[in-house]
C-alpha cells in the first residue's frame, strides 16, 4: 500500500478512532483533518458560529490539500463533509480511500451524546444525520476504493479488516 489511506464517511462512524488504530497497526503517522483545523483555527463549532460554513470549507480544502501533498504515506481521517470539495475529490484519486458506512441505528447513541457537531444542532440530530447521509452517500460511494460496514465491530477489528482487504486487492493487482 504505497499511497496514503484516507478514511471518509459521515459524522460519528469512527473515522478518527479507527484512523488512529489503523495507523498504529500499520506503523504509519496519523492525521485527522478536523483536529488539524482545530489546532490552527480553534474549535470547529466556534468557526461555524463566527465565520460560517463556507469559510470553514475553504480552510478545510486547503488543509486537506496540504496534508495530501506529503510524500510519506500516512493515514488521514477526513471531516464528514470534506469530500464535497471537487479539488479534494480529484486529489483523493491518487490515494486509497476507505468509506466507513453505517446505518443510523449503529451511530444513534453516539449522535445523541455528542454536542459539538454544528451541523447536528437540531431537535432531532439523528434525522439531520440521515438527511446529510442521503445527500452525500453517492459521493462517498463514488470515491471509495473500499467500503466497510462498521456494524458493531471494535475499532481494532475494523482496522484489521481494512488491512486484510486492501492487502488482498494489492495482491490481486500484482497477480494480473
Ligand atoms: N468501533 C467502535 N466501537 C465503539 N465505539 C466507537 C467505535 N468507533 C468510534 N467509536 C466511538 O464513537 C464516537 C465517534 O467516533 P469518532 O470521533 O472516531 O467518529 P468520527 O467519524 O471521527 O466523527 P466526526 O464526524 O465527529 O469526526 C466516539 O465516542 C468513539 O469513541
Ligand atoms: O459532516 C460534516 O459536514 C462535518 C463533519 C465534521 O467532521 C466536521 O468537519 C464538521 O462538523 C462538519
Ligand atoms: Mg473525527
Amino acid at each position: 500500500m504505497p499511497n496514503s489511506i484516507v478514511l471518509i464517511g459521515p459524522m460519528a462512524v469512527g473515522k478518527t478512532t479507527l484512523g488512529l488504530e489503523l495507523a498504529r497497526q500499520l506503523g504509519r503517522d496519523f492525521i485527522d483533518s478536523d483536529q488539524q483545523i482545530e489546532n490552527q483555527h480553534g474549535k470547529i463549532a466556534e468557526i461555524f458560529a463566527s465565520r460560517g460554513e463556507a469559510w470553514f470549507r475553504q480552510v478545510e480544502a486547503r488543509c486537506v490539500a496540504q496534508l495530501l501533498a506529503q510524500s510519506k504515506p500516512f493515514v488521514l481521517s477526513l471531516g464528514g463533509g470534506a469530500v464535497l470539495d471537487t479539488g479534494t475529490q480529484q486529489l483523493l484519486s491518487a490515494h486509497t480511500v476507505v468509506y466507513l458506512s453505517a446505518s443510523s441505528d449503529h451511530v444513534r447513541a453516539r449522535l445523541l451524546r455528542s454536542t459539538n457537531r454544528p451541523l447536528l444542532q437540531s431537535e432531532d440530530p439523528v434525522a439531520r444525520w440521515e438527511k446529510l447521509l442521503k445527500d452525500r452517500a453517492c459521493v462517498y460511494q463514488r470515491l471509495a476504493d473500499l467500503t466497510l460496514e462498521i456494524e458493531d465491530h471494535k475499532a481494532s477489528e475494523l482496522a484489521r479488516l481494512i488491512i486484510d482487504q486492501l492487502s488482498r486487492t494489492v495482491q490481486g493487482e500484482s497477480n494480473e
